[in-house]
């Protein structure tokens, strides 16, 4: 139908002009009122100097506050004035006579004359009425009531450039057209805002409650990544007052997502958000000098058939390394380290002991435990100096009397008037010497002792904690077994990770350990002040290192997202959400939810990847359920060799330009696969580029080893085989999962014809 027929339209459009009208008014007196604030800056800057210059320092304050506000609030008109709402509710409070129009938009703007509002913000109470309610009686609640009413519309608009270009009424037409028509948008460039579709389980999870973690396992394509974003938004929103952007921090995966996301960051007004890998955040941490090794790729050893050895040590290994027993023991390490690095001796002065060592111990390892150990001296030599300056009277008057007797002594004595001039005066001078050193010691003596306490270096302490011997010890406790060592294992872990350190490397899975005992010994010396943190692909950390950043970051206000059944690095990180409760997490005090929707992809390429999912051991696996989009069937095609693949490649590539595919993937199983197709694609597709972790996201003709994908999508993905299979271990399960969702239209697999009917066979596709 078209717009104009709709019944509303005249009055749509009246008020569409008018919202324009209002907000371009705006904008001009905020663009006066910028250039007022500019002024008063600039004279009371000149003024600084000869009038009263506190005045005037109050003024360049209050001015610049001002002007921060009126330039935020003119960037975000500028940005909305051409799209000002995207959808409207009429909803009728209980007892009042009128509907209120509201309409929803990515701000907010009130009439200044009567204040009524003339675009509420989508991050408004009211407007969850929009993302969750259904015609009829409803309520929300705002930050101190519950609103009861009856909700008579949900209108959704699109609008191009100003123009009004389509209304639609939602819940008359069950099917959300909207939604639709923007899954069927291509992925042209990055991550896109979705806060005109966003759906209600996505909402809850968006609204839902930040003082205490919340862990949200949502299946391939289900919108973590955007919901992730959009709940910072709406937090920002929220508590506008008590946080500012640079309290949060989002935790991905590398500097390629991070670029991939980082579109929609301004979209959403959170573009002074934290953003952080949490290798960086790590390594910023350890200031000891150490490298991170680059050996080969452990998840190319890991999905070879052929490298079971290598691949039992990184498992070995790796998994120790992000346990929580590693943790615990960490913990337990730093205290006996505490106690050991203490003078075995009393601290004492001439043979009177002021306090026994086992105070000292009591004080430094426990009532000061809450304390980095560098502080720790510095607390206890105050106490050692308060017993020396109580001491100080004491010692110094039975020194005076001990010499007053002396002398009086040699006074009374039968001794020759000169020699007893003689004895009196080096008794005199005795004294003196006594009371100096006295009185040195009294001054010295607790920085002596303090002196003696040498605090370690981390790196250090990790060398000693991941010897034979000391790794023993932690065999023989039976606590906290995430992770159960034995002799063999416990060999392997010490060789493998001194044989590192002894040439000053280390690697990703020692950064968590290594920044814990760092944070035992300097406390928080990073440079955040971090309340609330986000973390995408949260299954891909180990329970360590989520432990310690939590520690670190001393907060409970985690959201988690994340899907197990893409767990590729679990050889190195969780395999399920349970074992953060208890360790990380208390979970009675944290939230958890599944989100099972999946809106990328389209039914057929699902109903594929489905079926490469099942053939997983994942326990309590969530299969994804797409939205009611089709599309082409997913094919298999065969090559002889790799001219011919090429040819394939090469016309696939063709097709997906021709329909209009602006992101195309080849993604190949590892990294070493991705280069040899680089090259053999270089006269073919010269444009092509090969995606690596650390580099800037940008769509075409991408090159991508699957565990760099993850996280991406594209319009059309062609998995690339040459020498590696997807075979049925768990690993290579989810390679090929992750790589076959990446896909939003089209998927293609190319590999060798014979491997081509095992793949088929063994997946059932
Ligand atoms: N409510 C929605 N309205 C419109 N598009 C949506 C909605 N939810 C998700 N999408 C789209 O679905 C796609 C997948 O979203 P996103 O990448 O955030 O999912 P994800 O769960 O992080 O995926 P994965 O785990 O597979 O990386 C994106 O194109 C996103 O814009």
């Amino acid at each position: 139908m078209s717009v104009k027929k709709h019944k509303d339209y005249k009055f749509e459009k009246e008020r569409l002009e008018y919202t324009k009208e209002y907000i371009k008014t705006t904008i001009d007196a905020t663009d006066y009122y910028k250039n007022t604030y500019k002024g008063n800056i600039k004279e009371a800057m000149e003024n600084l100097d000869h009038l009263d210059s506190s005045q005037s320092y109050i003024n360049v304050l209050v001015n610049t506050k001002f002007l921060e506000i009126a330039e935020r609030n003119f960037d975000h008109l500028i940005r909305y004035k051409d799209k000002p709402y995207f959808a409207r509710i009429d909803f009728k409070e209980d007892g009042k006579e009128t509907i209120d129009k509201v309409y929803i938009g990515k701000i907010s703007l009130s009439r200044a004359e009567d204040d009524i509002p003339l675009v509420v913000d989508w991050r408004s109470p009211i407007a969850n009425l929009y993302y969750e309610g259904r015609l009829g009686e409803n309520t929300y609640e705002t930050e101190t009531d519950t609103i009861k009413g009856e909700m008579y519309l949900k209108r959704q608009y699109s609008i191009e450039n100003g123009e009004l270009k389509d209304i639609m009424d939602i819940d008359v037409t069950t099917n959300d057209a909207f939604l639709q028509a923007s899954l069927e948008a291509g992925a042209d460039s990055r991550l896109k805002d979705i806060a005109t579709t966003i759906q209600a389980e996505q909402n809850r999870v968006i609204r839902a409650e930040m003082n205490k973690p919340l862990i949200v396992q949502g299946v391939a394509g289900s919108g973590k990544t955007t919901i992730a974003l959009h709940r910072i938004a709406y937090f920002m929103y929220r508590y506008e007052n008590v946080f500012i952007p640079e309290n949060f921090l989002i935790v991905a995966p590398n500097n390629l997502f991070m670029t991939y996301i980082s579109e929609v960051l301004p979209e959403l007004g959170v573009e002074r958000v934290k953003q952080a890998t949490l290798v960086d955040f790590f390594k910023s941490l350890i200031k000891d000098h150490v490298t991170i090794h680059k050996g080969e790729d452990k998840l190319s050893i890991i999905s070879s058939l052929d490298r079971e050895k290598e691949a039992k040590e990184i498992f070995t290994v790796s998994k120790f390394k992000g346990s929580f027993l590693l943790g615990k023991h960490i913990e337990s390490r730093m205290r006996s380290i505490a106690k050991s690095i203490l003078p075995n001796e009393d601290f004492k002065i001439y043979g009177k002991v002021l306090v026994p060592k086992e105070r000292i111990e009591e004080v430094f390892v426990e009532e000061l435990s809450y304390m980095p150990l560098e502080k720790r001296p510095k607390e206890l030599q105050k106490i050692l100096k308060n017993k020396l300056k109580s001491e100080k009277e004491r010692l110094l008057q039975a020194l005076e009397n001990k010499y007053e007797r002396r002398l009086l002594d040699i006074r009374t004595s039968t001794l020759e008037e000169k020699e007893r001039r003689e004895t009196y005066k080096s008794a005199m001078y005795e004294r003196d010497e006594k009371f100096k050193e006295a009185e040195n010691l009294l001054k010295t003596l607790d920085k002596k002792y303090i002196k003696s306490i040498e605090i370690p270096k981390a790196i250090d302490v990790y060398k000693s904690i991941m010897t034979l011997e000391n790794l023993k010890i932690i065999l023989h406790g039976k606590e906290y077994m995430d992770f159960s060592l034995d002799n063999e294992k416990i060999q392997i872990i010490a060789k493998h990770t001194l044989g590192l350190l002894s040439h000053g490397l280390i690697e990703r899975e020692d950064l968590a350990p290594l920044a814990y005992i760092r944070h035992f010994i300097s406390g928080s010396n990073h440079k955040y002040d971090i309340k609330s943190v986000v973390i995408d692909e949260a299954q891909d950390y180990s329970l360590l290192e989520l432990y310690v950043l939590k520690k670190i970051l001393n907060t409970e206000m985690f959201t988690l997202f994340g899907d197990i059944a893409q767990g590729i690095h679990s050889y190195r990180s969780l395999e399920n959400w349970d074992s953060l409760y208890g360790t990380v997490f208390d979970r009675e005090n944290s939230g958890y939810t599944i989100l099972k929707q999946s809106y990328r992809t389209t039914i057929e390429i699902m109903d594929f990847a489905n079926k490469i999912i099942k053939k997983s051991d994942i326990k309590d696996l969530v299969l994804a359920n797409p939205v009611i989009r089709h599309g082409d069937s997913p094919e298999i095609l065969g090559f002889n060799d790799k001219e011919e693949a090429v040819d394939i490649i090469k016309s696939r590539v063709n097709e997906g330009r021709d329909k209009g595919y602006k992101s195309i993937a080849l993604i190949t199983k590892s990294y070493k696969d991705a280069e040899i197709l680089y090259k053999l694609l270089s006269k073919e597709i010269p444009e092509r580029i090969l995606l690596k972790e650390n580099q800037n996201y940008s769509a075409g003709v991408m090159i991508v080893p699957s565990n760099i994908a993850k996280g991406l999508e594209f319009d059309s993905v062609i998995i690339v085989n040459f020498d590696e299979e997807y075979t049925l271990e768990p690993i290579n399960i989810k390679l090929l999962y992750v790589a076959a969702t990446r896909a939003m239209h089209s998927l293609t697999i190319v590999m060798e014809n014979t491997k081509l009917e095992k793949l088929k066979k063994d997946f059932e596709i």
